[in-house]
């Protein structure tokens, strides 16, 4: 049986957020979740135009994968980057065969290890988002910064049933690799000083993070322009005071918002270190990048964060 529901496979604050999403658009939805399964209705916190705080109620399907039947022509992967392959392969055969799989996670390196286990008509569509969202519930999520979206095709087949078209307003664009680095480089910067500095994202413009937060920027710009780098020519030419009016721009505006990762190290759960800081330790010159290889290392030793703090600072 064919569903025409899109599948959101992950109840976590993206997961809801942007099941609220697709329903304002009247399309049905079905919430794959992994523990945690609720029996009511989705709500949504966030602003009205008048700045006053609003819930908005939305009715999602809430299942479990044992509840999970039919076969999906369209699926958003709402997981963290290292759960991203195996969400996939636990829904795959509820998967149509000429459908789309959509992914909606931060990192690199997650997006592309999914293609060989795609079906061979599927189109993947990787995505990325800027708004910010904090979950409250298992079925209650709260929208905590405004931001853009990206969705673009990362694998194509000829003979899908969506072709070259994303069904969602406004969020299609075509070189989405340049889109995943440059959020690579927002989530390099901002996940790792929250998460180690234990402070929201407006706070990394302030004193005494923002020396470390420019000095950062200015290296990741220069490691992108590196002939060794391997996305050289996609972004290469991106300036640093681009970057940095690009990263502070995400700043300010999630302000208030507790990043993904310095949420991961709060509640003692697992961070998406190895897709983020863990991207340029691997893959880049060992000199190239002592700030990203700094937090890589402080972030897989969460034990001794006030050291690394103290080293951190003392090397801008
Ligand atoms: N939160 C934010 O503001 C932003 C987050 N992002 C990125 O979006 C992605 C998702 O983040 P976020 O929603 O915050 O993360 P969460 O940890 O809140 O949510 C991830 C969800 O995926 C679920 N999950 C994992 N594996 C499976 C599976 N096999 N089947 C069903 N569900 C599964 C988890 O289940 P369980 O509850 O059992 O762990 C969890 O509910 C991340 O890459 C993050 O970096 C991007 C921009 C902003
Ligand atoms: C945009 C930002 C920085 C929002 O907090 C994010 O991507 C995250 O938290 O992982």
């Amino acid at each position: 049986m064919t569903k025409d529901a899109w599948l959101v496979v992950g109840n976590g604050a993206i997961g809801l957020l942007w099941a609220s999403k697709l329903r304002q658009l009247e399309q049905p939805v079905t919430v794959l979740c992994r523990s945690d399964v609720p029996n009511g209705m989705l709500t949504v916190e966030d602003l009205d135009e008048e700045g006053s705080q609003r819930q908005t109620q939305y009715d999602v399907e809430f299942i479990t994968k044992e509840q999970l039947e039919g076969k999906y022509t369209k699926v958003l992967l709402c997981t963290k980057a290292f759960d991203l392959v195996a969400a996939y392969l636990d829904v795959r055969k509820h998967t149509k065969k000429r459908g789309l799989i959509a992914t909606l996670c931060n990192g690199l390196g997650a997006q592309h290890a999914l293609i060989p286990h795609l079906k061979k008509q599927q189109n993947l569509w990787a995505g990325i988002t800027s708004e910010g969202a904090l979950k409250l519930d298992s079925d209650r999520v709260k929208k905590t910064g405004n931001g853009d979206s990206f969705f673009g095709l990362l694998n194509q087949s000829d003979t899908n049933l969506y072709g070259e078209l994303f069904p969602y307003p406004d969020v299609q664009c075509q070189n989405i690799e340049r889109r995943l680095i440059e959020k690579l480089a927002v989530n390099a910067v901002i996940n790792p000083l929250t998460a180690i500095f234990s402070i929201r994202n407006g706070q990394v413009l302030e004193a005494p993070v923002k020396p470390l937060f420019d000095a950062a920027i200015e290296e990741l710009a220069n490691v992108m322009k590196e002939d060794s780098f391997k996305f050289k020519t996609i972004v290469g030419d991106i300036t640093s005071e681009q970057l940095s009016m690009r990263i502070a721009n995400v700043a300010r505006l999630t302000a208030m918002n507790c990043s993904s990762m310095y949420e991961d190290v709060r509640h003692h759960r697992r961070t998406e270190n190895e897709y983020i800081s863990g991207f340029f330790h691997r893959e880049t010159p060992s000199t190239a990048t002592p700030l990203q290889d700094a937090f890589y290392t402080a972030l897989n030793d969460q034990e001794n964060l006030e050291e690394h703090k103290k080293k951190l600072l003392a090397m801008c």
